[in-house]
């Protein structure tokens, strides 16, 4: 192991002094940097030094991306640049049966590089002050971290960047499907193991072994307010490993900052829009439409008359930053026509302040666990079309647990095509019926819970008081 692997930091100083430091090891996907730089940010409120690592063009985009705080002044968060070999960047395919993104695993493999410098910057931090040194890591990156238990006084942290629901539908799965309280919800929904590739499938084969083996416990983006039945079902099955649901991870936006990125478009436009009367429809960064299904949400959009704001991009490549973008076309005169109804997004939407402004009344979202923690956070409703992962059993917690949201489309029924009525319809029954006015008092209350869940003496505070004092003990 090279001891002085060239570390390319950031340059902040500081580091030499605290007794306890954590190491974020993030998967190199949106979904995943994104959650585990927002846990960064809350660890580092502790007065506990974290050092983010990743290649080069993962670190710029998750700094480039994040809302609702400034990762470059933050106080105690540095970044960690390490070089890997370059590696394959396909595009993604908007036409592909299973829209899992394959694109992005060769930046998956390349992950594999960063396993020598992660362990060479655990011993320099222990080799300066530091008597102890957490690694908190992606479980799609327990392969880089499985030098480290090894490593005296470094300890590894295993983070789920899913669902506990999701996480205990798998388990459930595997055993065969037992009954048991909680199960009944999962009726009718198909294998896990048709929502991904195979490419996918071997991928977390090489990594599933490891994954408890280096783990001294379990950390969620989640909370016992949300989906406390299942984070119990979870840790009975780990059979008494520590598991910590720190969630929600991302800020929850108040009044005085919630315009942080005050200078985009839709938030001027939801400045002058009615309460709970505009549609935020995105689907994450791991889901490209095909050309019919464009032009199917377009003209569902249009028909249900309610005013709306789209994210129209395809998924990302293993590197955003390079090669070029599918423009996806549009029916002609289209943008035109809903001016002043509906806003076309083709860059990247500051999500957490759309969801947390009054005028966002709903949410057409492919249930990501990103997308539902922050539109539970905010307290809007969502139309759930899942896509592919963890988001059929996302959109069962947030419509038939939580009572959150509606179906647009059933998961069995994912190789048909969403036609601009089964949308129109989804829209209209979200924003404009008493029904939808219900969910959208029930994800106001679940967020209000959420709220307090994370202030003194709240559940949530109390929990992330539990992991700090056991990492710092
Ligand atoms: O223009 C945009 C588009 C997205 N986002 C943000 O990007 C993130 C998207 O994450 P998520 O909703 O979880 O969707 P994916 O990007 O698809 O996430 C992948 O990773 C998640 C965590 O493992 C899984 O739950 C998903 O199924 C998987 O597809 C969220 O924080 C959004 O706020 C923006 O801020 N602006």
């Amino acid at each position: 192991m090279a001891e002085n692997y060239p570390i390319k930091s950031d340059g902040k100083k500081g580091v030499q002094d605290a007794q306890v430091a954590v190491v974020m090891v993030p998967l190199s996907a949106q979904g995943h940097l994104n959650q585990l730089l927002h846990l960064s940010r809350l660890i580092t409120s502790y007065n506990i030094p974290v050092h983010y690592v990743g290649a080069t063009t993962h670190i710029r985009q998750a700094k480039f991306r994040v809302h609702g705080f400034d990762p470059v002044t933050a106080k105690n968060l540095y970044f960690h640049e390490f070089p890997t070999p370059p590696f394959e960047n396909p595009p993604p395919n908007p036409n592909a049966s299973n829209k899992f993104p394959n694109q992005l695993i060769p930046s998956f493999y390349a992950t594999i590089h960063l396993r020598e410098p992660v362990c060479s910057l655990v011993r320099q931090l222990l080799g300066v002050n530091h008597r102890r040194v957490i690694v908190i890591y992606d479980s799609m990156m327990s392969w880089v971290v499985e030098d480290v238990p090894a490593i005296p006084n470094a300890e590894c942290y295993c983070f789920n960047s899913i669902s506990a629901f999701h996480t205990f539908s798998c388990i459930w799965e595997s055993r065969g499907k037992p009954l048991q309280a909680g199960t009944e919800i999962f009726e009718g929904i198909s294998s896990n193991k048709n929502c991904a590739t195979p490419e996918l499938w071997e991928l977390w084969r090489k990594q599933e072994a490891l994954m408890r083996k280096v783990s001294s416990g379990e950390l969620y983006n989640s909370s016992r307010v949300i989906e406390g039945l299942y984070l119990d079902l979870v840790a009975k099955e780990n059979d008494g490993l520590n598991q910590w649901a720190l969630g929600p991870f991302n800020p929850l936006l108040s009044e005085q900052n919630k315009n942080s990125n005050k200078h985009h478009q839709t938030l001027y436009w939801l400045d002058k829009q009615e309460t709970n009367s505009v549609i935020y429809v995105s689907f994450g960064t791991t889901t490209s439409l095909s050309n019919e299904e464009i032009e199917e949400l377009a003209v569902g959009l249009e028909k249900s008359m309610q005013k709306f704001i789209w994210v129209l991009r395809d998924a990302d490549k293993g590197d955003v930053f390079a090669g070029e973008e599918r423009r996806a076309q549009l029916p002609d005169g289209y943008e035109e026509r809903l001016k002043g109804r509906g806003i076309i997004v083709r860059d990247w939407a500051p999500q957490l302040e759309i969801l947390a402004h009054p005028s966002t009344g709903g949410f057409m979202s492919h249930c990501g666990w990103n997308s539902c923690m922050e539109s539970i956070s905010m307290g809007v409703p969502i139309a759930a079309w899942p896509m592919h992962s963890d988001q059929p059993r996302n959109s069962q917690l947030v419509t038939k647990f939580l009572k959150i949201g509606l179906i647009v489309r059933h998961w069995a029924c994912r190789d048909e095509l969403v036609t601009s009525e089964i949308v129109e319809n989804a829209v209209r029954t979200l924003m404009a019926s008493p029904e939808g006015d219900e969910m959208r008092k029930r994800a106001s209350e679940l967020s209000n819970v959420v709220k307090q869940s994370v202030v003194d003496g709240g559940v949530n505070r109390e929990e992330m008081d539990s992991f700090i004092t056991h990492i710092t003990r």
